[in-house]
C-alpha cells in the first residue's frame, strides 16, 4: 500500500475579526486606556476538514474567493497553527505559498537565492552547485546583480518559483503559483511540476483553474464557507464544481452532456413540484 505522507484530522481555523476600524496606533492605546477594548467577531475560515495524502496522490483544492483554501495550505504548511485538530506530516514538505515572500528587497537577486535557500534548509555549498540552474530556470541572467526592489512582481515570482525547484519534497504545497509570470513561463513551470510528480512527489494544488486542476491532479476536494462539501476523484468533483460555478466551458463533450441530463432532469423534476402544488391549490 501506498505510504500515507500527510494526515490532516478535524482541522479548524478560527480568526478575530475586528467590528471596529482603529485607524492608527495612538487611537488604539487612548481606547485601551479608557478601558474600551474592540469588539471582535469569531469566525471560523476552516471547520472540520479531514483528508489524507499518500504517495503518488495529487490533490487539487477547490472553491470560490474565501472558501479557505489558502488558509488550509498554511495550516497544511505549519505556517497557521490550526484552532482545533491536527496535521500529522510523515514526508517532506516543500510549500510554495506566496513566492518571493521571504526576498529582502535591499539584497540582490544572487544574494536572495542564497538567503531562500538557507529558509528551504539548504548550505551554502549546495546552493552554489544549484546557482547556474536555478538562474537559467528563472530567466533572469541579467538581473543577478540588481536589488529585489527594483524587480516587477512577475520577475520575483519567476526567481521563487526557481529556487524552490532545486527541493526535492515528497509533498509539494502550490497555491495559484502556476499562474505567475508570462505565458512562456507558465508552461515551463508546469511543466517542471508534472516532471517532479513522475519522480512520485505528492502534490497539494489550489488553483481557479479547473482545466489546470485536471490536468494536474488525480482527486480533487470543494471547500464552501470553510467546510469540505466535496471529495474523490477528480473528474467527479470537477464536474460537481462546474455544476456550482457554471463553468461548463472547461468540460469536456462527454462530460458537458452527463451536467446537460442532470440539469435537464432536475428541470423536469421542478415543473412537476409546481404543477401538483397548482393542481393541489385549486383543488
Ligand atoms: N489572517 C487572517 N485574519 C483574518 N481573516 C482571515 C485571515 N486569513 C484569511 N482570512 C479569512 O478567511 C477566509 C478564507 O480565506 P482564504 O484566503 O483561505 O480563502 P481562499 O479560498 O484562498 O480565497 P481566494 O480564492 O480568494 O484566494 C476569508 O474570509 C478571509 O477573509
Amino acid at each position: 500500500m501506498a505510504k500515507e505522507l500527510l494526515r490532516v484530522e478535524h482541522i479548524g481555523m478560527k480568526f478575530n475579526l475586528s467590528k471596529e476600524r482603529v485607524n492608527d496606533f495612538r487611537e488604539y492605546v487612548i481606547r485601551m486606556l479608557k478601558g474600551k477594548k474592540l469588539e471582535k467577531d469569531e469566525f471560523w475560515a476552516l471547520k472540520d476538514i479531514n483528508f489524507s495524502i499518500h504517495e503518488g496522490e495529487r490533490i487539487g483544492i477547490l472553491g470560490l474567493n474565501g472558501a479557505g483554501k489558502s488558509t488550509l495550505l498554511k495550516v497544511v504548511a505549519g505556517v497557521f497553527k490550526p484552532t482545533e485538530g491536527r496535521v500529522i506530516r510523515n514526508g517532506k514538505i516543500v510549500p510554495l505559498l506566496e513566492l518571493g515572500a521571504g526576498f529582502d528587497k535591499n539584497y540582490t537577486g544572487r544574494e536572495n537565492i542564497f538567503l531562500y535557500g538557507a529558509v528551504l534548509g539548504y548550505g551554502r555549498q549546495y546552493m552554489e552547485e544549484k546557482y547556474d540552474q536555478i538562474v537559467e530556470f528563472s530567466g533572469l541572467e541579467d538581473f543577478m546583480d540588481v536589488p529585489i526592489k527594483n524587480y516587477s512582481s512577475g520577475m520575483k515570482s519567476k526567481l521563487g518559483f526557481a529556487i524552490a525547484t532545486i527541493a526535492e519534497p515528497e509533498i509539494l504545497i502550490l497555491d495559484e503559483v502556476l499562474s505567475v509570470g508570462d505565458g512562456k513561463f507558465r508552461k515551463k513551470s508546469e511543466k517542471k511540476i508534472l516532471d517532479m510528480m513522475q519522480d512520485g512527489t505528492a502534490v497539494l494544488f489550489v488553483s481557479h483553474s479547473l482545466a489546470q486542476v485536471k490536468r494536474i491532479c488525480n482527486k480533487a476536494m470543494i471547500l464552501e464557507g470553510g467546510k469540505m462539501i466535496a471529495f474523490g476523484d477528480v473528474d467527479e468533483v470537477a464536474q460537481v464544481y462546474a455544476e456550482m460555478t457554471g463553468e461548463l466551458d472547461e468540460l469536456t463533450v462527454g462530460q458537458k452532456n452527463l451536467v446537460k441530463k442532470k440539469n435537464k432532469k432536475k428541470k423536469t423534476e421542478k415543473i412537476k413540484q409546481e404543477d401538483k402544488r397548482e393542481v393541489m391549490e385549486e383543488s
